[in-house]
């Protein structure tokens, strides 16, 4: 690809961008051949369980990363042929704290701002300007040190945004806050792009997350994009309703499995569980049917489907499980260059 001026309404355009390691007398197939477009003012989340590769694409298109093979244009620049033009562009913010932690809030932007070669004047009103829109007013001038998570990572943020970036990378930006911090650095992150029209490209683990707040969801598992729609969509078409029923004997409930197409519940035999688009509107009939054929329903529940489910029916397993039980991902040597990188631009 050669380089462009960003005229596609297009932000990010990969093609084919891959990345395998080599460690230890072994090869990882971190980034499998992947094709993936981004518009203008789009806020993608991209999903996936830990090891899926979502940090390692967000680092080839960040230009921290050499991909392996395959071509990308972000924000109008190649990642190959002009990887200082991509990072002029874009902000990133990486899954580590990237402030220092005996400075001050205020002077840390500062700092950021003169790297990316802006005038004093122009970054102190850009500083001021980050320190309310993402509330550090109260600890402009505390060091980075004594602020709460959730302040560090709204800080993070303002880091990223100082030099007006038309892109921001965020990984995994709400990862270790609480509920709280949480929907507030969200109500930040969705304000800021209101505002602004900022293009958001964002990996999270929190699926309630990008359920709620995203316009389009990428869904990553070994490498490679399995799914990528609104989250509406890819629940509509890949997961229907979750419907129980419960009877009074294990008899009842294995017969009416069989008529209603369900399967008993492991562990609860007096259960069935049902799977199916519109469900909500079959359970009624479902219990007339069920009560005809002298098969009464003693309760019943039904729940909308989510973005775990939707991972269910691509892969078989939970993603929720996973996060739950998967440690911090591997170590790896690029990383401690990261945010060095980052700012070698
Ligand atoms: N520098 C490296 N050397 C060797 N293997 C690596 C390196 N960086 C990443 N990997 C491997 O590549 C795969 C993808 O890792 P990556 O960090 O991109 O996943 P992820 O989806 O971002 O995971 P997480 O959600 O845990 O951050 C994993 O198997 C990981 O161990």
């Amino acid at each position: 690809m050669t380089n462009q001026p960003n005229t596609s309404n297009q932000m990010i355009t990969a093609r084919g961008l891959t990345k395998t390691f080599r460690a230890k007398g072994q090869t990882v197939e971190a980034v499998r051949p992947l094709d993936l477009s981004v518009g203008e003012g789009e806020l993608v989340a991209f999903l996936g369980p830990n090891g899926a590769g979502k940090s390692t694409t967000l680092r080839m298109l960040t230009t921290l990363l050499p991909p392996t093979a395959g071509e990308a244009i972000v924000a109008g620049c190649d990642i190959r042929s002009d990887a200082a033009g991509v990072r002029r562009r874009i902000g990133y913010v990486g899954q580590g704290n990237s402030g220092g932690h005996t400075q001050r809030v205020r002077d840390e932007l500062l700092a950021q701002g003169a790297f990316y070669g802006m005038g004093r004047r122009e970054t102190r009103a850009r500083a001021a300007e980050l320190i309310e829109s993402l509330e550090l007013e109260q600890v402009a001038t505390r060091t980075v040190q004594a602020l709460s998570g959730g302040q560090k990572r709204r800080l993070d943020i303002a880091l990223g945004l100082i030099h007006r970036p038309e892109l921001l990378f965020l990984d995994e930006p709400s990862t270790g806050l609480d509920p709280h911090s949480r929907a507030n650095l969200w109500q930040h992150i969705v304000e800021l792009r209101r505002a602004t029209g900022t293009t958001i490209f964002l990996t999270t683990h929190y699926l309630d997350e990008a359920d709620q707040l995203a316009e389009r969801v990428m869904v990553m598992d070994h490498g490679t994009v399995i799914a990528d729609d609104t989250a509406n969509a890819l629940k509509a078409s890949l997961a229907g309703d979750r419907v129980t029923l419960s009877f009074d004997s294990s008899t009842d409930a294995a017969a009416a499995a069989s008529r209603i197409g369900g399967a008993v519940v492991a562990g609860d035999p007096h259960v069935v569980a049902v799977t199916a688009q519109g469900g909500d509107r079959a359970l009624p009939t479902w219990i007339r049917e069920l009560g005809d054929a002298g098969l009464r329903v003693v309760a019943a529940t039904h729940r909308q489907p989510t973005l775990d489910d939707v991972f269910l029916a691509l892969t078989g397993r939970s993603l929720r499980e996973e996060a739950a039980h998967a440690g911090p991902a591997d170590a790896d040597a690029d990383r401690a260059g990261e945010h060095a990188a980052s700012v070698a631009a």
